[in-house]
């Protein structure tokens, strides 16, 4: 049996309409995904902002119901089978309201495991294996409100716990952390896997995480997959290419090349990447110098994930 199991998942949401104009129109956040999650695999959703990446993870831990499609996680079904579902799951959402701040993380633990009606006594044992897992045995009688961001996401993890999940979604664990946070919450993840036997599902928009944790990838775009392979495997699409990134300033703002900006930084300093041939460089430099905009360096690179998703989008990933 498998973790996970989607097929031809599709959600609308309606879109505002400003009155008095009441016909409803629909938005298709997810146009019908496919995709199956091995137990104890590490399978991540890459995908820039609105790609449909919580949406599924909604869909997948029953707080959102599809519009079609079916999906099941450890052979149950999301709708008709949802109580079952959620004994055995847990999630860690995005952002940093799902714990009581008023609370110290002690008693946050004591009271979600209450929630799964775990027994007192292995609620003391669990909360306090895992208080030293996410580093905060010590911080135990401290109220989360003094509790940096990062200490905040390790007890969300540490709450998602609290059941023994089998299965563990994750919506965006490292954002808005800090480098060290981050660090610590993905060596936490990689030893939820390995060391625990978990399954776990991340949405990520950072390629390297993805390809750092990840077994598989699932890379989507607009409610699609638009790919779904090993981190190698999602690289051999870009191995042949010569990867060029290209930092510039005043970017007339498209180029006949087919470089994606990745990122534009506030000093006026546009990131342009993508594949290049050798020849067309000092064509693209003439093109950019022509429009008087600046060429502050031309590097080569090695291909990473976000190549195939420019590659696959023709647009960065961070754009
Ligand atoms: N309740 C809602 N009503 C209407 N539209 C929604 C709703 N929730 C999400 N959407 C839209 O559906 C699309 C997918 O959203 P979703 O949150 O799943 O994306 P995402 O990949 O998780 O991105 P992000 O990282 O920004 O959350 C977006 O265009 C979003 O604006």
């Amino acid at each position: 049996m498998k973790a996970i199991e989607v097929r031809n998942l599709k959600k609308l949401y309606p879109k505002k309409i400003p009155l008095p104009f009441r016909k409803v129109e629909w938005f298709e956040a997810l146009k019908g995904i496919s995709f199956t999650v091995k137990k104890g695999e590490l399978f991540g959703l890459l995908g820039p902002n609105g790609a449909g990446k919580t949406t599924t993870i909604k869909i997948l831990t029953t707080l959102l119901e599809p519009t079609s499609g079916e999906a099941k996680v450890l052979g149950h079904d999301v709708i008709r089978e949802a109580g079952e579902v959620r004994k055995r799951i847990n999630l860690v959402a995005e952002g940093e309201r799902t714990l009581y701040w008023r609370l110290t993380a002690y008693e946050n633990l004591r009271y979600f495991a209450s929630i799964y009606y775990v027994p007192k006594r292995e609620a003391e044992r669990r909360i306090e294996e895992l208080l030293k897992m996410v580093g905060l045995w010590e911080r135990r009688n401290d109220l989360v409100m003094n509790y940096s961001r990062g200490m905040k996401q390790r007890l969300a993890i540490a709450k998602a716990l609290i059941n023994d999940p089998e299965v563990l979604f994750l919506d965006e664990p490292t954002l808005g952390l800090d480098v060290q946070s981050a660090i610590f919450v993905r060596e936490l993840v990689k030893r939820l896997v390995e060391d625990e036997g978990k399954t776990v599902l991340l949405t990520t928009h950072y390629m390297h995480e993805a390809e750092e944790l990840c077994d598989r990838i699932a890379i989507i775009d607009h409610g699609k997959i638009i790919a779904l392979d090993t981190p190698e495997g999602l690289k051999k699409l870009v191995k042949d290419e010569t990867i060029v990134e290209v930092r510039v300033r005043n970017y007339p703002g498209d180029n006949p090349f087919g470089l994606a900006k990745v990122s534009s930084e506030e000093n006026g300093i546009t990131v342009l990447r993508g594949s290049l041939d050798e020849e067309d460089i000092p064509k693209l430099v003439e093109f950019l110098v022509k429009r008087n905009a600046k060429v502050l360096s031309v590097e080569v690179k090695e291909p990473t994930l976000e190549d195939v998703f420019i590659k696959l989008t023709g647009r960065g990933l961070r754009d």
